[in-house]
């Protein structure tokens, strides 16, 4: 059994168990539902195309960084360029939660991407009721016609699309309503990172299509390497998080761009 596997075996485990507690009209009628959201299509080309991710832990790196306050951590990146904040809201692999969004959604005026593994509709309406903008379809958890259904209900809510993708197959998944493309440099059966693969998959998307380079970003020269290579966005997460200051690491790192 591969790692996503067992995420996503607990995913519908814990999506079964808020369905009990949280009804669909209880989501729909939270304070966030009908909010405007913001665009990460506009912004990742208006801003640096970093998407700063706020995360804690993973199950390629353990801990990374529990010490430090979702609320500062992202309103310094929001202050110092992000174009995006990505929040990891899985707890049991990643130690998120719902909150991290809900606690810094009235403080952020950029878009906020909920990082969790999308399998069921009801995600979506959670989504959208803790104050996401962007949502991440990742291929590997979905067929092509779960993607293209959720990223209709997705538009239909107001929220963007990230399609993730790792392999040449998963670009069948592809369809002109996603917003943007992601392709992961990690392999999440083997964890290995490897930018080539992003730039290798990038030649093969349809031109045009806004492309983000995910994982494995770790210095200024990979940043620089993948914009050279055409990609709007770029999805940092431990680069940042590692450290005991992650606004100060960002900020030093933007400088520099
Ligand atoms: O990061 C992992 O170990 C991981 C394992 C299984 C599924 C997803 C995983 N990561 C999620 C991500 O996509 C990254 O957090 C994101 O791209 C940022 O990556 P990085 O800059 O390398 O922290």
């Amino acid at each position: 059994m591969t790692i996503l596997d067992k995420i996503i075996e607990r995913k519908k485990q814990e999506i079964s168990d808020s369905k009990s507690k949280i009804s669909l009209q209880q989501l729909k009628d939270s304070e966030f539902f009908g909010r405007e959201t913001y665009s990460l299509k506009e912004t990742i080309k208006s801003k640096s195309g970093i998407i700063a991710e706020f995360k804690r832990q993973s199950p390629s790196k353990g801990i990374i960084n529990d010490k430090v306050s979702p609320l500062e951590v992202v309103s310094a990146y929001e202050k110092l360029g992000a174009s995006g904040i990505s929040i990891l809201t899985d707890k049991d692999f990643f130690g998120g939660s719902f909150e991290d969004i809900l606690n810094v959604r009235n403080h952020i005026h950029i878009p906020i991407l909920r990082k969790d593994f999308m399998i069921d509709e009801y995600q979506f309406y959670e989504a959208k009721s803790m104050g996401a903008d962007v949502v991440l379809l990742i291929a590997a958890c979905l067929s092509p016609q779960q993607t293209l259904e959720f990223t209709e209900l997705s538009h239909e809510l107001g929220l963007e699309v990230l399609l993730e993708i790792h392999t040449e197959d998963e670009l069948g998944h592809y369809n002109s309503s996603i917003d943007l493309v992601g392709i992961n440099n990690r392999n999440l059966k083997d964890f290995k990172v490897d930018l080539q693969h992003s730039v290798h998959l990038k030649n093969l998307l349809p031109e045009n299509v806004l492309s983000v380079a995910e994982s494995g970003i770790y210095n200024i020269q990979d940043y620089f390497y993948l914009k050279e290579k055409g990609f709007d966005g770029f999805l940092m997460g431990e680069y940042f998080m590692k450290n005991t200051n992650p606004a100060q690491a960002f900020e030093e790192f933007i400088s520099n761009i």
